[in-house]
């Protein structure tokens, strides 16, 4: 009943799009909410789910970047944040890896995580050479009154929902669609640093000043992420990625304290609320090799590893009920063709071809040479 209730909402401010000549109306033909086109390439939703594979699958964190010409091409053209606003523009920078590389096994939806502070209420801005910037942080627990909270993500993130369900039909089936969001604790390191940090002493201070709070402060974010989520998968993306990408600043005690339980809360609900229609879901905790152990047992069933973690390692920790996704060094694409293609088969070597998905330990680098992707993208596959 939610479901269809969500779906028919989604349709109908696609039409809404229409009408405002957002979209061309062959789009809607097509944009049926039951009838996504078949899916052709399913390596990736297999290798998630335990089962054999022909070839390994593999995709690159930030594939849909600007280490592509034609990505930077385009956001000469566009803000950051107008194309994550804009289902086609999202569309089409999302398809622009997938036209290039026909290796790649799965797609991204391109968006970003702080697309949740501003549902919050809170303005983040995409300023060149810098990143993101959250001009006005939060500075104190009293700040916590400023967030806009419940939140219909539904209402407020709905542009996502609508970039994820016309690529979907874009796709025509190619290969899957990854929906993702940020982590807690990773998204509330950004609202109160007020952008990157080498440190997070903001935050962390917060964490130990103020634990009450911050924990507010998290269930608040896990309620968004789950109802984020759900309607990620509901609009059609297929696998959902959560990005901790803040981890690496916390030790075992303060990640097992406040960021863990909302890791484990997201999990638990995004299944219980899709019911039958629950799709795969990945961890990829950057730098927390401490916690694999409890990772692997937080509901998800793949876990991302950073490349600062051995594959063989990384497996005895786990164990044999998840799939490992990961994680050449970013850098090793510096190296010459013949390298690279060594350095990967290596990789693939120690972690095996069951339960396994191949992707760099983190985003590729923007000024990454494209030729060299295709050099890995290879290297997978051949193995
Ligand atoms: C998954 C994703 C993200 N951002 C983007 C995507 C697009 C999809 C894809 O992977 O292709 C586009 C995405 N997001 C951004 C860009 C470059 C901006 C531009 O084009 O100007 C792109 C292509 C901007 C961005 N957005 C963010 C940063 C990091 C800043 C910092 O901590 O110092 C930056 C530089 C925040 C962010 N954003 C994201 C994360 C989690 C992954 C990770 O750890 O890298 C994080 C931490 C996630």
């Amino acid at each position: 009943m939610g479901l269809k209730k969500n779906l028919t909402s989604v349709t109908f401010r696609l039409i809404k799009s229409l009408s405002a000549g957002r979209l061309q109306s062959t789009d809607l033909h097509t944009m049926g909410q039951h009838d996504f086109p078949e899916l052709k390439n399913d390596r990736l939703l297999k290798a998630a789910k335990g089962e054999a594979v022909d070839k390994i699958p593999v995709w690159i964190m930030r594939q849909a970047g600007r280490y592509l010409p034609e990505f930077r091409e385009f956001r000469s053209k566009h803000d950051f944040f107008k194309i994550c606003q804009t289902p086609e523009l999202a569309c089409e920078i999302t398809l622009q890896p997938i036209d290039r590389f026909p290796e790649l096994d799965a797609s991204i939806i391109f968006s970003d995580i702080l697309v949740i502070p501003q549902a919050l209420g809170m303005t983040v801005e995409m300023r060149p050479g810098v990143g993101p910037v959250l001009p006005e942080p939060l500075v104190s627990p009293e700040d916590l009154a400023r967030l806009k909270f419940p939140v219909d993500v539904s209402k407020e993130l709905s542009y996502v929902m609508e970039a994820i369900t016309l690529t979907r039909h874009k796709l025509r089936g190619r290969v899957p669609l990854i929906g993702f969001s940020g982590a807690p604790w990773t998204l509330m390191g950004y609202m109160i640093e007020g952008g990157g940090s080498k440190t997070m002493s903001k935050s962390k201070k917060w964490l130990y000043e103020h634990p009450a709070e911050s924990k507010k402060l998290l269930s608040i974010l896990t309620s968004v992420v789950s109802d984020y989520l759900v309607g990620q998968a509901k609009a059609g993306a297929q696998l959902l990625q959560v990005f901790e990408s803040n981890a690496e600043y916390l030790g075992p005690e303060l990640f097992n304290e406040f960021a863990l339980p909302c890791i484990r809360d997201i999990s638990e609900k995004v299944k219980r609320e899709l019911g039958d229609d629950k799709v795969p879901m990945t961890i990829f905790a950057k730098g927390a090799h401490y916690s694999l152990e409890e990772l692997a047992q937080s509901g998800y069933e793949v876990v991302g590893i950073d490349w600062t973690v051995d594959p063989s390692l990384a497996r005895l920790k786990v164990g044999s009920n998840v799939t490992l996704q990961g994680n050449l060094d970013p850098c090793a694409l510096y190296a010459d063709n013949e390298q690279l293609a060594q350095r990967t088969h290596q990789m693939v070597d120690k972690f095996g071809k069951q339960r396994y998905i191949a992707n760099l330990g983190h985003g590729i680098y923007p000024d990454m040479d494209p030729a060299k992707v295709e050099v890995f993208l290879k290297a997978i596959h051949s193995h």
